[in-house]
């Protein structure tokens, strides 16, 4: 069953917050397998090839940096994306420039632009994607897809300068470089469908929200009630568990508008939610019924324990003082009988209320018996 609409954005968040930690770990997996892989070709460099030699323990040494404060939480998941990504971009083409300036013979520069290290611009790619979203993943893409194109062009200039017999390696930089604009295109179209899914998504999750709360107090509306209420007597009906509705109106509202101004009835309103918000448990609904009158609807709770329930919010809003004026509230409360539909338990305890309110206010009646 959906979430009591008051609890909807608190399910939200605690998703995403789930979500989060998954990334977390994530990352942290990839980081490690990463510095794994580094040391390994640092361990078995060929010799003479200064930039493993240095440049890999340095960039293993930044990346265990970087998993100590994904572990640790220290900046904002984005921030260190950007930072992961920066990282892992300098590095890749760094590398690629270090062969093409201080690798011998021409061949060799063809070979490895043929090679490994596509795999590396590749992933960069992909990375970029799945890191930043599809601007960031754009960006990053051209920059990394021109880069390597000016590079291959250079090398195919200077070796039909050369006329060397190596020439015809053209076709292996023109078809890399296909691929590479085709992984460019499939990858920033899967992104945007996936950003678009996720901002229709979350604009129908919030739309959702909104339509079933109350836009001043944050509890949920009428509406609201409403989908819980069926939803519950659905469950009482079929495995006979209580359910108990309890109506509370606000004392003397109409002189506390008058007394002290709308606004101040307004924070007395939104106060009260609060108090009541904190009072009632998580699987429990706290909504604004209408104008001063709210409801709770506690299921599994019989009509005892929703009476002590109630006489403890109602004790607590005595003892409040909302917004610096005195605030008491009547109660009435009944429970719903299997089949004959919420709106009869509703109706009975309405009738309890309009007994409590003719008896006096400040106080809570039950259908079986009163307490004051
Ligand atoms: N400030 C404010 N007032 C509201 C809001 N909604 C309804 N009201 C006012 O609440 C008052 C309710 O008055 P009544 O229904 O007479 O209830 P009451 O004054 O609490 O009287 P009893 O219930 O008999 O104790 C009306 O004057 C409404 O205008 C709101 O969102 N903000």
């Amino acid at each position: 069953m959906d979430p009591a609409p008051g609890n909807h954005l608190h399910a939200v968040r605690t998703e995403l917050n789930r979500l989060e930690i998954y990334r977390r770990r994530t990352y942290l997996g990839v980081l490690t397998l990463t510095i794994a892989i580094m040391m390994l070709s640092w361990a078995f460099r060929e010799e003479g090839d200064p930039f493993i030699a240095v440049a890999y323990p340095a960039f293993s040494a930044i990346l265990a940096l970087l998993s100590v404060a994904f572990w640790r939480k220290s900046s904002p998941l984005r921030t260190m994306e950007i930072t992961l990504v920066a990282a892992v971009g300098t590095m890749i083409l760094s590398r690629l420039a270090w062969h093409f300036t201080f690798s011998d013979p021409l061949n060799e520069h063809l070979l490895l632009l043929a090679g490994g290290h596509y795999w590396a611009v590749g992933i960069l790619i992909v990375g970029g994607f799945i890191t930043l979203g599809y601007r960031g993943g754009m960006i990053i893409g051209i920059a990394t897809f021109l880069f390597s194109g000016i590079l291959a062009t250079h090398e195919v200039f200077g070796c039909f300068q050369a006329a060397g017999e190596y020439c015809h390696n053209w076709v292996y930089l023109v078809r890399i470089h296909l691929f590479l604009a085709v992984l460019l295109a499939l990858t920033s179209a899967g992104t945007l469908l996936r950003d678009r899914t996720w901002s229709a998504f979350s604009r129908a999750e919030a739309l959702q929200h909104w339509a079933h709360t109350d836009p001043l107090c944050g509890l949920a509306n009428r509406r609201g009630a409403d989908q819980f209420l069926s939803a519950e007597a659905a469950l009482a009906d079929r495995y006979q568990r209580p359910l108990t509705i309890i109506l509370i109106d606000i004392d003397e509202f109409k002189s506390i508008n008058d007394d002290h101004g709308h606004e101040v009835g307004d924070a007395v309103i939104c106060g009260f939610a609060e108090i009541l918000s904190n009072t009632v448990r998580e699987v429990d609904l706290a909504a604004r019924w209408g104008g001063d009158e709210f409801l709770v609807a506690t299921p599994g709770v019989d009509l005892r324990s929703a009476r002590h329930a109630a006489q403890r919010c109602r004790r607590a809003i005595e003892r409040a003082a909302i917004a610096g004026v005195p605030v008491t509230v009547t109660v009435g409360i009944a429970e719903y009988i299997p089949g004959k539909g919420v709106s009869d338990a509703i109706c009975r305890a309405d009738a309890m209320l309009y007994q409590a309110k003719a008896a006096g206010r400040n106080r809570v009646i039950t259908e079986a018996c009163e307490l004051t």
